[in-house]
């Protein structure tokens, strides 16, 4: 068998070159390029393998591991999970800095390739730089923190080993019932030894995603449960987008009357304006798709990981009626809420069952559209929310006075409520623009209000809730959606945590939009805090002196080359939109607006740690208040 000398890096390059991925009929490269950061932990290793012959690859320079691990991330959400982008740090700090985005991998079902720099093989020089020395074992190093974030996770110590972890972590990645980051650690020293490679290692080398089919017992079991039930719902989950079931979704709901709803994962599977389709469900969900849910006896999860968020935790329906039935290619997935399980993927179980229904049709009657309806005029109220400098009652209520309301109008020099800001930028830009959010309150405004008209435009993380995947997930969206405008929608709190990778937007001229949403404050804890009794404690943006602090954030992104615009007005926004449509680079829009105006809970419950003991009454019923939830929540 013929050989080929390489390094262990440069054998990584090119096997990353020759993996394929084969979907529906079409085949095509599963590795579209690779994220660096280098440091002594991966230059002379990976960067000279890449110097010399980096293929295919396109080859982008990150400013932030975290950040540009999320930007892989946002591109391989974008691209379904069928085109991945692979990340390089070097060793200590650099692999450090990837855990909170291999967190974000993982619990959102990602596939990506980490590759982290490790310390010496040999031993030699340690401690080597940046090598933490634990007392208890030599074998520890920075990226062992790496393994509970990664589904799959090795450390090559010796070139060859290379071979059989790749061919693991690219199984791992295209398994859709398992897919998540896969993450190799190579140690520094070995990244540049040499081996004899067999060359039938770097053969093409196609992973087939085939579409899993249910068998007979869990397609009969799965229509019987549908027949018998009177008010099925349809969750759609991450699963059935990424099963690119949106056709059948939509026959299916219209020919029987099933309405759908939607987790953060599922949103923009299906049109927002299906007329069956009744947005978010859950904490963050319509009214319309929580009454649904909680009318249903029959709830049909379609890969979907019934997190606290979409089951309110555990409350969001009547579980002395409500059976579940869970179509999902996990099965650790489907076997939730004791549900009748078929573990398959969405789109054929889906494709499958409908012969099975022919002529079944819920009791939902006309209920669905007055749902819809009135939703709609909510949606409507809340676009048209305007401040008043005496007794204005904004959506999160009984927080801040009237005065401490005044005092954020004058500081912030804005009378803008979230809401109306949001649904602003929703009117105005074009409808397959997909835009890309995760944390604070942004998420939760989104899933309830924004109205994604074009499928796959709704690139929200919403798993781990990462703060900093916001700009960096634009970059990611944009590197997979070149021809199109993308908007990372943002609040202060997460753009001052992490913004790195609007820089390497810049610089390789691809395009993102920012939209940043400037309340002065992480807003969103801060209502947690006072929704639970508490008061307003270290989540508003003060001064020493109790000052609101403000920031010139346009000034801040004019300082890296974009361009920038300030916005205190609902009008101020929809120009700034449109201007930025036109533009080359990439743009940033200050947005002031006023805190407590982002929507409210619509009596929906999240089950969170309250003190149990506290010298505040009102802490003591809150926390009362959550015994009492906890009497009508499921146990499990
Ligand atoms: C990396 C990370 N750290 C901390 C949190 C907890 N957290 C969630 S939202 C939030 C504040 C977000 O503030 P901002 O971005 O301004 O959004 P707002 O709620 O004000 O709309 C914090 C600290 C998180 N989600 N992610
Ligand atoms: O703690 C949190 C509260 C949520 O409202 C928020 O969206 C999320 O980012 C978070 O971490
Ligand atoms: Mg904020």
């Amino acid at each position: 068998m013929g050989k080929i000398r390489l390094t262990t890096a440069q054998a990584l390059i090119k096997f990353l070159n020759q993996q394929y991925i084969h979907v529906d009929g079409e085949e095509f490269p599963f590795v579209e390029g690779m994220f660096n950061v280098f440091g002594h932990g991966n230059v002379l290793g990976i960067g000279q393998a890449l110097e010399q012959d980096a293929g295919h690859l396109k080859v982008i320079q990150g400013k932030n591991e975290q950040g540009m691990a999320h930007a892989a991330i946002a591109y391989s959400k974008q691209m379904l999970r069928q085109k991945i982008y692979a990340v390089t740090t070097s060793v200590g700090p650099g692999s450090a800095n990837l855990a909170a985005a291999a967190g974000t991998a993982l619990a959102n079902n990602i596939p990506v390739l980490f590759i982290p720099g490790d310390t010496f093989a040999t031993r030699q020089p340690d401690p080597v730089l940046q090598q933490v020395e634990q007392e208890y074992s030599l074998a520890v190093t920075t990226n062992d923190a790496l393994k509970p974030v990664s589904r799959y996770w090795d450390r090559i110590t010796r070139p060859e080993q290379l071979m059989s972890s790749l061919i693991r972590a690219f199984e791992v990645m295209t398994d859709p019932g398992k897919a998540g980051p896969a993450t190799i650690c190579i140690s520094q020293d070995v990244e540049g030894e040499a081996f004899n490679y067999d060359e039938k290692f770097f053969e093409k080398r196609v992973h087939y995603v085939d579409r899993k089919a249910p068998v007979e017992r869990e397609l009969n079991g799965a229509a019987e449960l549908i027949r018998s039930s009177k008010k099925p719902v349809i969750l759609i989950g991450g699963g059935a987008k990424y099963s690119k079931a949106r056709d059948i979704l939509l026959a299916l709901s219209e020919k029987h009357n099933i309405p759908l709803v939607e987790t953060q994962a599922g949103k923009a599977t299906v049109e927002s304006t299906f007329k069956n389709n009744l947005g978010g469900m859950g904490i963050t969900g319509t009214v319309a798709a929580n009454k649904a849910a909680r009318q249903a006896d029959l709830i049909i999860g379609i890969g979907t990981r019934y997190t606290d968020f979409a089951t309110s935790s555990k409350t969001a329906f009547n579980f002395e009626t409500t059976k579940f039935l869970n179509i999902n290619v996990s099965r650790l997935q489907a076997y939730k809420l004791d549900a009748f399980q078929v573990v398959a993927d969405a789109k054929t179980t889906l494709e499958q069952l409908a012969p099975l229904l022919e002529g079944y049709e819920s009791e939902f009657g006309s209920f669905i559209t007055e749902l819809k309806v009135e939703w709609i005029a909510e949606r409507d109220r809340l676009s048209k929310v305007s401040f008043t400098r005496e007794n204005f009652d904004p959506e999160v209520k009984n927080h801040f006075s009237q005065e401490v309301l005044n005092e954020y109008a004058d500081a912030l020099n804005t009378e803008l409520a979230q809401t109306t800001a949001l649904i602003a930028v929703n009117d105005t830009i074009s409808p397959d623009s997909t835009i890309i959010t995760s944390a604070g309150s942004l998420p939760g405004d989104v899933q309830r209000v924004w109205n994604p008209t074009v499928p796959n435009t709704y690139n929200v993380e919403y798993g781990y809730s990462c703060m900093g995947y916001e700009v960096s997930g634009a970059l990611g969206v944009k590197l997979a959606e070149p021809t199109k405008e993308v908007y990372s929608l943002v609040g202060d709190g997460s753009f001052l945590m992490l913004h790195s990778e609007l820089i390497t937007a810049i610089q390789y001229g691809q395009k993102i939009n920012v939209v940043l949403f400037d309340n002065s404050g992480f807003g969103c804890i801060n209502n947690l805090q006072m929704d639970h009794g508490g008061g307003s404690y270290f989540c508003e943006f003060r001064t020493h002196d109790n000052k609101i602090l403000t920031i010139d954030y346009a000034k801040v992104a004019e300082g890296y080359g974009a361009k920038t615009y300030r916005v205190n007005t609902v009008e101020q926004l929809k120009e700034a939109l449109e201007d930025a449509k036109k533009q080359e680079v990439s743009t940033l829009i200050d947005i002031k607006v006023l805190p407590k105006t982002m929507t409210d809970g619509y009596d929906s419950w999240w089950n969170v740690g309250v003190a149990e003991v506290s010298k505040k009454e009102s802490i003591q019923k809150a926390y009362a208040f959550r015994q009492q939830k906890l009497e009508t929540a499921k146990q499990y």
